[in-house]
């Protein structure tokens, strides 16, 4: 089944990503996690490829085949582009296919400073059309509320946003963001130049404080004086600040639904907990 579908039958979709557990522990470990995220019924559940620069492999494509074949979710599979020839791109797809894995977001890929870029791809918009030229998959894209941390100005990056659309990305999710001001007047500025896809807010919960100084560099992603101020109070408790971030996102996804978002897909970070409690929350509000 193509993910477009599913926003065209809900008012809002929730979704979750998960990651390929490291090469060093057991891939049993992400379908205990698997299990415990069926039980809250996502619409669907997407599975990271090499996130962070990380070297990808076909773990993403076997844990989105596990997805779609035994937990009978609908699974996006993430392809990044940077550190591929057209030839890798193919296998990949192929593989995909035989798979029966029907959604791929298209992404660009983090730089990785110890391997140099293959040059068939620069940026995630190529992907998109070569992967919609091949036919066969619904293809997403992924968004910057606050702009690309390499991008010139928001305003380039959302020139560069609608050419992605443009080249045949038919849904977008966004980067994670702490303040809601900013994904309201990013909506308002792609919806102005004419991008018409559905637009999920990614939303990650803050659970300890190292992992989020971690994707503040990765994902350049402004933190507010509220955020802040929690990060400070529960720095030595991490059981607090699990329970006051888990409510810090409960209260970011409450506004956005009540605003009417497309959807919100929740990065669980390969956590189950947090995934539970925070849709149970959110459940009766979608
Ligand atoms: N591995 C994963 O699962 C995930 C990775 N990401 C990461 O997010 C980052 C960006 O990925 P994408 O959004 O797919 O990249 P993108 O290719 O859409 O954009 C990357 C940068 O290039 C610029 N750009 C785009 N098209 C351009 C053009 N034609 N000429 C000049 N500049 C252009 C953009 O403004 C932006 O600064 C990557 O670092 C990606 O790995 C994000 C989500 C998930
Ligand atoms: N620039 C960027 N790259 C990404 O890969 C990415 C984003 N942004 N934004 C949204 C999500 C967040 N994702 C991420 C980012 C980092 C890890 C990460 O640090 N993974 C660790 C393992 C962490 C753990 O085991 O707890 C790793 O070493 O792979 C995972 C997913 C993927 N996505």
């Amino acid at each position: 089944m193509q993910i477009a579908s599913l926003f065209e039958q809900k008012k809002t979709v929730l979704s979750f990503e998960v990651f390929p557990p490291k090469k060093t522990s057991s891939i049993d470990t992400i379908f205990k996690t698997l299990e415990e995220l069926e039980g809250l019924h996502p619409d669907f559940i997407s599975v990271t490829y090499g996130a962070g620069g990380n070297a990808g492999d076909t773990s993403t494509c076997d844990i989105a085949s596990v997805i779609k074949h035994t937990y009978k979710i609908e699974p996006v599979a993430h392809l990044t582009c940077v550190n591929y020839t057209k030839d890798e791109i193919d296998r990949i797809l192929d593989r995909l296919k035989e798979n029966e894995i029907d959604n791929i977001l298209a992404l660009r890929g983090d730089i990785n400073p110890s391997l140099s870029p293959k040059k068939h791809f620069h940026y995630a918009s190529e992907l998109v059309s070569y992967i919609k030229n091949k036919g066969g998959f619904h293809v997403s894209g992924a968004c910057y509320p606050e702009g690309h941390v390499n991008a010139g100005s928001l305003e380039e990056d959302i020139k560069f946003l609608k050419m992605k659309v443009d080249a045949g990305a038919k849904h977008l999710i966004t980067q994670l963001f702490f303040d809601n001001k900013y994904f309201y007047s990013f909506l308002e500025k792609v919806r102005e130049i004419g991008i018409t896809v559905p637009i999920e807010a990614g939303i990650m919960p803050v659970v300890n404080k190292a992992q989020i100084e971690r994707m503040v560099t990765l994902c350049g992603a402004s933190i507010p004086a509220k955020l802040s101020k929690m990060l400070q109070r529960y720095e030595n408790t991490p059981e607090a600040l699990k329970e006051a971030g888990i409510e810090y996102a409960i209260e970011q996804i409450t506004d956005l639904i009540s605003r009417g978002v497309d959807g919100i897909h929740l990065y669980t970070m390969n956590n189950s907990y947090i995934a539970r409690k925070i849709s149970e929350k959110v459940k009766g509000l979608l």
